[in-house]
């Protein structure tokens, strides 16, 4: 069977996109994912989403990671998947999507090329010693460091996401280095089970953890530097709950082609 894709990257977090709004992509079966996914042996990337029909909403985004299971939020995913519906003529500037924690809403630029894209409010960030521990979508751990262009992320990362703790569940692995005007922010993603250029929803926890350990209120944007590009983070926080919540940043189509299954 022929599967029509387009890639997407958003700050070199990349995805393959399918419009599958006729539902004729059935075979999501995890190798089949696993396979398109796969940079030697598939079109490569660190996810897949496809794109459905809701009778409530603009579409529907459900997302899989690279190693073919079904994923929580992805933040790059979603502003990707909204270019995507823009491309597609779905959706104009704003939209109103489901994805697996809910509603998002969404506003994308007029050339289409960047995107603001509301995320889950958040009231819990919990500590594991000295790292923020939370959920924007997906679980994120946040450890503070210095000299992170030199840190070995795939050795750490995979370490802490393998201990005893978390192994079972899996969890983001975010390190962040405060640059003064910005934060740098490097990740090891569960399910793609290496460091990634960017993600959205870690690169969110970190810029909340952030906030609350510097004891910063009200409104809050937060410049990220990552290995793929730049991110915004803008929230509203009072000191119990962050709201308001956007990750910004861009989404561009790479390329668009045919593939068989
Ligand atoms: N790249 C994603 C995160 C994907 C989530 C996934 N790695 C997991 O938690 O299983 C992002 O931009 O938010």
């Amino acid at each position: 069977m022929k599967i029509h894709f387009s890639k997407y990257q958003g700050a070199g977090n990349d995805f393959i996109l399918i419009d599958n709004r006729d539902l004729s992509f059935k075979d999501t079966d995890k190798n089949t994912v696993f396979q398109l996914c796969h940079r030697r042996f598939g079109i490569g990337a660190d996810g897949l989403m496809l794109l459905q029909n809701h009778p409530d909403y603009d579409f529907e985004m459900l997302y899989f990671n690279a190693d073919g299971n079904l994923g929580s939020m992805c933040g790059n995913g979603g502003r990707c998947i909204v270019a995507f519906a823009k491309h597609l003529g779905i959706i104009n500037q704003e939209t109103d999507f489901l994805a697996v924690d809910g509603p998002h809403y969404a506003k994308i630029s007029e050339k289409g090329d960047w995107v603001d894209l509301q995320m889950i409010d958040i009231d819990t960030i919990n500590k594991d010693g000295e790292a923020f521990v939370l959920n924007t979508g997906s679980p994120h751990y946040v450890a503070q460091m210095n000299g992170l262009e030199d840190y070995d992320v795939f050795h750490h990362g995979k370490t802490i996401r393998n201990n005893d703790t978390y192994k079972k569940e899996g969890i983001n692995v975010n390190f962040v280095e405060d640059k003064g005007d910005h934060l740098f922010v490097r990740t090891f993603e569960r399910g793609v089970e290496d460091e990634t250029y960017a993600c959205g929803t870690g690169v969110t926890a970190v810029a909340l953890s952030m906030a609350q350990h510097k004891n910063q209120t009200g409104h809050i944007k937060t410049p990220v530097k990552v290995l793929g590009g730049d991110l915004s983070i803008e929230f509203d926080y009072d000191g119990k709950q962050f709201t308001h919540v956007f990750l910004c940043g861009p989404a561009q189509k790479v390329f668009e082609g045919e593939v068989t299954i």
